[in-house]
């Protein structure tokens, strides 16, 4: 077995996994203020790093290279950066290795959100997400149900459903705070 050093879960960075639109970057920032972090959001990485917009990363170099630059990016964050607030893109936790780095290194936390509620949030979002274009509604429903696996390997759950985004930042806090519903997720 090799040797890994424990991080202080005082020290570990904070995750937040779920699909697009729950509004990951959103509560991140709120987090991260709260917590005195600072915030990382890996779309903006990417976008700075590589100088593109994401759809624009989609359009020109297609899917595959942009998950595996988003796998880069994750993997150089969650092992080398501590104490901050890291929200991911909503289709990162799809990949193995990302989710690994993750569990092993941070403590991720999962926004959960309903299809019906969700399906309010659409038009706020479908511009600059391409994974959802030229999708029909059903086809986005089967997506939303299709990545749910992935993201129920986790270390805590907050149902979104009827909080505004600063009530979701509070309720972490005090998860945090409080060891509130902090667990082992099963290994994959
Ligand atoms: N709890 C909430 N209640 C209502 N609206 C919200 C809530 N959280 C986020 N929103 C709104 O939903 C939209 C999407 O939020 P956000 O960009 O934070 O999602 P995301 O999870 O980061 O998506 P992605 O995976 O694509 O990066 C924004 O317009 C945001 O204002
Ligand atoms: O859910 C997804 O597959 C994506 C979500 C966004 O955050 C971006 O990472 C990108 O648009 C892909
Ligand atoms: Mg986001």
């Amino acid at each position: 077995m090799s040797y890994m050093r424990q991080i202080p879960v005082r020290e570990k960075n904070i995750v937040l996994i779920g699909f697009m639109g729950v509004g990951k970057t959103t509560i991140g920032q709120l987090v991260a203020k709260k917590l005195y972090r600072d915030f990382i959001d890996i779309d903006v990485e990417i976008e700075k790093n590589e100088k593109m917009l994401i759809k624009d990363i989609f359009s020109k170099y297609g899917e595959k290279e942009f998950r595996r630059i988003e796998r880069e990016t994750i993997s150089d964050i969650c092992q080398a950066k501590r104490c901050k607030v890291v929200s991911l893109g909503g289709g990162a936790f799809q990949q193995e290795e990302v989710r690994n780095v993750c569990l092993e290194n941070c403590i991720v936390l999962f926004l959960d959100l309903s299809w019906d509620r969700w399906k309010e949030r659409l038009d706020l979002i479908i511009e600059s997400r391409p994974v959802l274009h030229n999708r029909t509604l059903e086809e986005m429903q089967e997506l939303f149900n299709a990545r749910q696996d992935a993201y129920s390997k986790h270390n805590s759950r907050v149902q979104t459903d009827n909080l505004v985004a600063e009530e979701v930042a509070d309720y972490i806090v005090e998860t945090l705070k409080l060891g509130w519903d902090i667990y082992q997720p099963q290994k994959d």
